[in-house]
């Protein structure tokens, strides 16, 4: 069987669309969903597969700007809609599409490709790396207590729908993303992914309601959430299944989780997708009673390593010879010399001296965003130090005082 790879045209959006859907298990997206994912899609960057008429396998990449230690947003490949229908799967369509998207990601000079998994075992072999941790909370609020910091009483909490508190949400997250790696810079449109709210995401609990937290008339944090309510006469049964939650200053990250905490007729609340140094945690009395899962989140792909690496800066001073490896992107592959000064800004060059840390590609993604420790890897056996002392040089060099997280979906 051949097929033929090309980039989508305009004409052929439903039929690609149509393949994805069909991959994912072929429930339909909402209308919303749809009309929302079409107004994102940029098919001038987006490819498929075609056996004869049909679409049999799908690839987007969105042009994002990706938050990277320091501060700066870094353009980067937000990969999605892969998919390969399943009367075609394993004959290696995906890897032509991976290949051809790669090599479509460097000649548009964005040095990073990132994206969320369906599954795990999927991306490493095309050189990314899980490089952030997503945590889920299920918090038994019937018994959990929080500490509240000085001032949260001065903050208000007052309801809005999501769709008024949408400029207020989009101003917190814009102010938030910089001190927070791995957060995509939300272009216009994106504001619409965080509250969309097609009943099928709602798992049996309420439309999505909103609270904005308000000081002196200004907005200092909101929160989306759905609630599941239900009581007998032991009590409230419910849950608070929170979306979204973000604040400017600790009180109004309080006020904020005092007022799900609080919601009559629950004694639950689950979070999905919270930073895995959420400070939730150092609020609650008993934190054997908030159940903590942990998974992968954001994968990232070094597409220009030496680009990559000087996009972000690096909390001290490092002068190290890596020597990486990467049969997927070759032109990595090999010595480069990586040097930071005392500002944490970076020259990386390639270099012919003996190497200081040997690791692939892969390892690179994955410490790329300061989340993961290359110590770590090391004790896992996939760093290798050849010169002693470069390991904790370099570990310290990358590492990130915010755990790096993606807020959301794409
Ligand atoms: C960013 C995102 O959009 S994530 C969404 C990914 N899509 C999905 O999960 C939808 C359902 N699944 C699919 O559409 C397909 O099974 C895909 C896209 C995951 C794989 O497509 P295929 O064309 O079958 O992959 P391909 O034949 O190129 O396989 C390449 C390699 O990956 C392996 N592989 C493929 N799928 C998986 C998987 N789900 N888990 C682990 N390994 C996998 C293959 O075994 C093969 O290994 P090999 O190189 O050692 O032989």
């Amino acid at each position: 069987m051949t097929t033929e790879l090309r980039v989508l045209s305009e004409a052929e959006r439903d039929a690609w669309f149509g393949c994805l859907e069909l991959a994912f298990g072929g429930v339909p997206f909402s209308p919303e969903s749809r009309e929302m994912y079409a107004a994102l899609a940029e098919p001038q960057r987006a490819i498929g597969h075609w056996d004869g008429a049909d679409c049999v396998g799908t690839a987007g990449a969105y042009s994002f700007r990706l938050t990277v230690p320091g501060g700066a947003a870094v353009p980067a490949a937000g990969v999605t809609g892969v998919s390969v229908s399943a009367t075609h799967r394993r004959q290696g369509l995906l890897t032509s599409m991976m290949r051809r998207q790669l090599d479509d990601v460097r000649s548009w000079g964005e040095p990073l490709a990132v994206l969320l998994a369906s599954e795990p075992g999927i991306y490493g072999r095309f050189g990314y790396g899980a490089a952030t941790t997503e945590m889920n909370l299920r918090i038994d609020t019937s018994r959990v207590r929080l500490a509240l910091p000085p001032g949260t009483d001065g903050v208000r909490v007052r309801r809005s729908s999501p769709a008024q508190a949408l400029d207020a949400c989009e101003a917190v997250y814009g102010r938030l993303a910089a001190d927070r790696p791995g957060t995509p810079v939300r272009q216009p449109g994106w504001e619409r992914v965080p509250v969309n709210d097609p009943e099928s995401g709602r798992k049996g609990g309420s439309p999505l309601q909103c609270v904005l937290a308000e000081r002196d008339g200004e907005v200092t944090g909101y929160a989306t959430f759905h609630l599941r309510p239900a009581w007998d006469d032991a009590g409230p049964r419910g849950a608070v299944a929170v979306r979204d939650l973000a604040a400017l200053d600790p009180a109004s990250y309080a006020a904020l989780w005092r007022f799900l905490f609080g919601i009559d007729l629950t004694s639950v609340v689950e979070c999905h997708n919270r930073p895995a140094d959420d400070a939730v945690l150092r609020l609650v009395s008993d934190v054997r009673r908030c159940e903590v899962r942990l998974r992968d989140g954001l994968y990232v792909r070094l597409v220009e390593l030496g680009a990559a690496l000087e996009a972000r800066s690096y909390r001290a001073p490092v002068d190290v010879v890596l020597e990486v490896e990467d049969a997927f992107c070759p032109w990595n592959a090999g010595r480069w010399r990586l040097t930071v000064d005392e500002k944490g800004a970076a020259v990386c060059r390639r270099t012919d001296e003996d190497p200081e840390l040997a690791l692939s590609v892969n390892e690179l993604g994955a410490a790329y965003l300061g989340g993961v420790s290359l110590t770590t890897l090391a004790a896992a056996g996939r760093v290798r130090e050849l010169r002693a002392g470069a390991l904790a040089e370099a570990a310290l060099a990358f590492s990130s005082d915010a755990q790096p997280w993606c807020p959301h979906g794409f």
